[in-house]
């Protein structure tokens, strides 16, 4: 049984760990980022404990927790390591597991290997998040047409940011994707505001059939 999802996006900054902690606490699924650059801030990992509101024995160690937020491949050279994209193989966990990546798909793990080509081995659905704003079409179909190119199993595109139909709906024709649903921006961002606006703009059984 298939028990992980990929959450991937069209660029870094868009909201996938926000995206990711509602999903985590509707499933009351396991949540993994591999990959972790830059430590100064909140990673995403405390990010997603605090917004999901998830336990910790729920969140699993990154597998490489790299010091300067930057490209992956870039950190780990600051910090004298090399990434073994061979190593990223999901441990196994009691319940679903969500996976998120870094930045965009074509991000460099090393010079020879992008996440990208991970998900294409791993085989797990994926998650596109999209933004709403000016730029998402390009940025979504070409994110779209990578997946697509490498095998990649495309669950459909969440957008996060303010409602605007006539980009969504492009995407929706033009992509070859399902739309999952558009997480608003939220101010404040809160756990219960997350929790109902996940609810309230995502079917739920989407994300369970993956797992049945
Ligand atoms: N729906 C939302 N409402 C309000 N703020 C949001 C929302 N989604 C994301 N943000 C904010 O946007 C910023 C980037 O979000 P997030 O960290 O989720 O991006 P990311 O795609 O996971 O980035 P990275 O590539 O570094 O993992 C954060 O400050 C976050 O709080
Ligand atoms: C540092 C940032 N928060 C992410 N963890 C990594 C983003 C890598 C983006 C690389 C790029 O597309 O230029
Ligand atoms: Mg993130």
């Amino acid at each position: 049984m298939r028990n992980s999802l990929v959450v991937t996006g069209t660029d870094t900054g868009i909201g996938k760990t926000v995206f990711s902690a509602a999903l985590v606490d509707a499933l009351g699924a396991c949540y993994w980022k591999p990959v972790q650059s830059g430590l100064e801030d909140e990673t995403d990992s405390e990010t997603v404990a605090m917004l999901g509101q998830i336990p910790q024995q729920r969140i699993l160690r990154e597998a490489w927790r790299l010091r300067t937020p930057a490209s992956p491949h870039l950190s780990a050279q600051i910090d004298g390591v090399a990434i073994d994209p061979d190593m990223l193989t999901p441990p196994p966990t009691p319940s679903l597991l969500v996976i998120e990546g870094a930045g965009g798909l074509l991000v460099p793990l090393t010079s020879k290997c992008t996440f990208a080509d991970v998900f294409a081995r791993w085989r797990y659905p994926v998650i596109l998040c999209a933004r709403t704003e000016l730029g998402t079409i390009n940025h979504t179909l070409l994110s779209l047409e990578a997946m697509r190119r490498r095998e990649i199993p495309i669950l459909g595109v969440a957008f996060i940011g303010n409602d605007r139909p006539d980009t969504m709906k492009i995407i929706g024709e033009m992509g070859g994707a399902p739309i999952l649903g558009r997480l608003p921006h939220l101010d404040p961002l809160t756990s219960a505001a997350l929790r109902a606006a996940f609810a309230d703009h995502f079917d739920l059984s989407v994300f369970r059939e993956v797992f049945a």
